[in-house]
């Protein structure tokens, strides 16, 4: 899937703005808060109907109107597709091939997007919820059974803490309920675990050719997934739940006395390893970056084995944070499989040679010139 133009009607500081697009790699080169990223958030809004930066629609239309109109052009598989997002005070309306869409749901996912700001290196150094969040986002998105299985687990984890609440302040002696709460998070559990484990294999391969690509083979990224489950119990649903079920008989009187369930994917973790050391704790600035951008950018190949398409990536001012070697493995390692756009106040470590039909659009004060 590629986005082949724009059309910008007072969106932000861009009052009447039309952009051709490169199918490969297009940059928003640009000195600070002149309106580079107000481009990249445009795309953003066209794809999802929402921005990744603000809560606060009316921010999106300019000071000086009460409407914005966002309009592209796609090109898919199976020939062009325009589409258009109208903002304003009474709310959106989008539009697919000039038809205005009931829902908005019908219209999403007409243009697939992964966004890669420098926020997401908290894939890699923020706490273990963020990276839960992360698989439990990804995997929803992509499975409808896990998106099930952690609904109903959500569900039975919010009964069991409240039980073991209940068991704990009210000294209730029922333990048998417990007994049968935990049987159902850990059906519920050991599928979600499972399913975890067989798409992280997926991720992790693609992530491993990214990252040996842009490190130039030096180094090799791994996936550790850290659970109680044992590493040899972890090959079917069944031996895993059998697993659960064996640590919540044996932490029963520890949970009541804490009155909170101290097991499960809830508690779980992953780990990211480079040549066999742990990037969390060990790896350095650059490494932590790249491992965060190849697990991103593996998303890509997830999201085409899915959709068979690929989408659109769009990078939020993430070359500075990559030395120049990198920047530029970077981006010849995506310039030929995917179409991007991207933010940037300097290409200077980008060796431009070798980046095949690049677009560089220069940025000044919401004035958009052609540089290449
Ligand atoms: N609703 C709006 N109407 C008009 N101008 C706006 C609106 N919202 C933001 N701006 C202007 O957009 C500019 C910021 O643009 P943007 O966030 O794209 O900066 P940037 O080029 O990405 O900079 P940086 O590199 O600092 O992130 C600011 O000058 C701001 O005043």
């Amino acid at each position: 899937m590629k986005l082949t133009e724009i059309e910008l009607h007072n969106f932000r500081n861009y009052v009447d703005q039309t952009l051709e697009f490169s199918d490969g790699i297009n940059v928003f080169l640009g000195e600070n808060a002149q309106g580079k990223t107000n481009l990249l958030e445009a795309i953003y809004v066209l794809a999802l109907t929402r921005s990744h930066r603000t809560n606060n629609e009316k921010e999106l239309i300019n000071w000086n109107s009460q409407t914005a109109q966002i309009k592209g052009r796609l090109q898919k598989r199976l020939g062009t597709v325009p589409i258009e997002l109208d903002l304003g005070s009474k709310g959106k309306r989008a539009k697919v091939n000039h038809l205005e869409q009931a829902k908005l749901s019908t219209y999403i996912g007409q243009l697939n997007v992964i966004l890669f700001a420098p926020e997401d290196l908290s894939i890699v150094k923020g706490a273990p919820q963020v990276r839960r969040r992360f698989m439990d986002m990804e995997f929803a998105q992509m499975s409808n059974r896990y998106l099930y299985n952690s609904t109903q687990y959500k569900k039975i984890l919010k009964q069991r803490n409240r039980y073991l609440k209940d068991l704990h302040y009210k000294r209730q002696k029922d333990r048998v309920y417990l007994d049968v709460l935990s049987d159902q998070l850990s059906a519920y559990g050991a599928e979600i675990i499972y399913q975890r484990l067989q798409l992280l294999k997926q991720l992790e391969k693609f992530a491993q050719n990214v990252h040996s690509e842009i490190s130039q083979g030096k180094e090799q990224l791994t996936f550790d997934y850290h659970t109680t489950v044992e590493a040899d119990q972890l090959g079917s649903v069944e031996s895993i739940y059998q697993s659960l079920l064996k640590h919540f008989a044996a932490i029963k009187d520890k949970e009541i006395l804490r009155a909170t369930t101290l097991i499960g994917p809830q508690r779980d973790d992953l780990h990211f390893v480079i040549n066999g050391k742990e990037v969390q704790s060990f790896g350095s600035q650059g490494q932590q970056r790249t491992t965060a951008l190849s697990v991103k950018l593996a998303e890509i190949d997830l999201m085409k084995e899915q959709t068979d398409e690929y989408p659109i990536l769009l990078l939020d001012d993430v070359l500075s944070e990559l030395d120049d070697f990198r920047q530029t493995h970077l981006l010849t390692a995506i310039q030929d499989k995917v179409q991007t756009f991207l933010t940037t106040t300097s290409l200077s470590g980008v060796q431009q040679e070798l980046l095949t039909n690049p677009r560089i659009f220069r940025i000044s004060e919401g004035n958009v010139t052609l540089a290449k």
